[in-house]
């Protein structure tokens, strides 16, 4: 087995959520100090690291950046190297991310590039997001760990490994998270009348909600409000007094999501009249839209047109969120797709990407940083 699937392997096993990567965090940490450290400087932010690598003669500084935390999704893989941290899974690929980073600084590190190059393992991505606080520290307190140009990936199941596909802007959409919870007055089963049942409201502002999509949005623009979590009540028998809804919003600008976020108020307020309830939005956080910058992008595909293997092309939007995208407001850059060859889609429990992405992506990007 070749070292990077065992990389990959061993932080498949230990998913951690966002800000509680201290295992992940140590495994980075164990790994980054055993490289040739005398062009290294090493600084730990809450559980991320960040790594800067000397160039010999460097004109710009260039990034590169991992996300390292997993999902509470129970892993249904059944791989010998599945999660052993039940109830979370690496089911977005950031164990295959973080093994391209290490690669990097491992290369980088064993020979020196012409220019500085900074890798990010940054904590927190799915969610509460780690890059703006990173980010603002980064500015605060070490603004000598700010790159020029900055880069990353995304493992994308849909496409053959040695795809490369981005597009220069809007590439991921603006997110927030939702949520919403509904209190009323529980009881007896046998008495709904003496109740206001909030498994019944919480039901009917679900099917609500959808409707801002087909009735709000212009249908030239896109959105998606996606409801992932619903829990009501407490035992078959008693009718439930609260209930909560857990879900995003995806749009493709701010005014747009500033549009969907004033129709889920409004609708809150009829549900609430409606069912004799009350409807607390908390609106969680928000995810600022991956736009690419259009230089960095032509570089990239550039560059990826003339690699053995890569299969590069400008790939539309879509409606994933992330956390990248406050580098990419403040840093040009671009974040790629990068295929993984696989049956189950992102977040799915049975996702198991095809491992030879690893080496490919990890050598394609090696050589891309050094052609800069
Ligand atoms: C690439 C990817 O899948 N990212 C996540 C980011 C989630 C942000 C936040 N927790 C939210 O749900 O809005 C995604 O779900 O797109």
């Amino acid at each position: 087995m070749n070292n990077l699937v065992q990389i990959r392997r061993d932080l498949h096993k230990i998913p951690e959520l966002g800000f509680q990567e201290y295992k992940t965090q140590a495994y980075l940490f164990n790994f980054i100090s055993q490289l040739p450290n005398e062009n290294l400087t090493v600084v730990t932010w809450e559980t991320g690291i960040i790594v800067k690598i000397k160039g010999t003669e460097p004109t710009k500084t260039i990034g590169w950046r991992t996300d390292i935390d997993g999902l509470p999704i129970l892993e249904e893989t059944g791989l010998p190297f599945q999660s052993e941290h039940e109830g979370n899974m690496h089911a977005c690929g950031h164990d295959c991310h973080m093994t391209i980073a290490l690669s990097l600084v491992q290369a980088f590190a064993t020979n020196q590039p012409k220019q500085n190059v900074i890798v990010y393992f940054q904590p927190a991505e799915e969610g509460p997001g780690g890059a703006e606080p990173m980010l603002n520290w980064i500015k605060s307190e070490r603004p000598d760990l700010l790159p020029d140009e900055i880069y990353a990936l995304h493992i994308a199941p849909e496409y053959p490994v040695g795809t490369i596909a981005t597009k220069p802007g809007l590439l991921f959409a603006n997110t927030s998270e939702l949520f919403i919870d509904l209190k009323g007055i529980g009881g007896h089963a046998a008495f709904p009348h003496k109740t206001r049942d909030m498994a019944v409201a919480s039901a009917n502002l679900l099917l609500q909600l959808q409707t801002i999509i087909s009735r709000n949005v212009d249908p030239m623009d896109s959105a998606v409000i996606t409801i992932g979590k619903v829990t009501a009540g407490t035992v078959q028998n008693v009718i439930a007094e609260n209930a909560r809804l857990e879900g995003t919003i995806r749009t493709m600008s701010a005014a747009s999501m500033a549009d969907v976020k004033r129709r889920i108020k409004a609708i809150c307020a009829g549900i609430e009249a409606s069912f004799e309830c009350t409807c607390t939005i908390d609106f969680g956080t928000m995810y600022y839209e991956v736009n690419n910058n259009e230089q960095c992008v032509n570089n990239l595909l550039t560059f990826a047109k003339d690699y053995e293997g890569a299969h590069a092309y400008e790939c539309p939007a879509a409606m994933t969120g992330e956390d990248f995208g406050y580098f990419l407001k403040e840093i040009p850059g671009a974040l790629y797709w990068a295929g993984a060859n696989c049956e189950y889609g992102l977040h799915h429990n049975k996702i198991t990407p095809d491992e030879s992405l690893l080496s490919f992506n990890a050598k394609f990007m090696e050589q891309y940083i050094r052609s800069l």
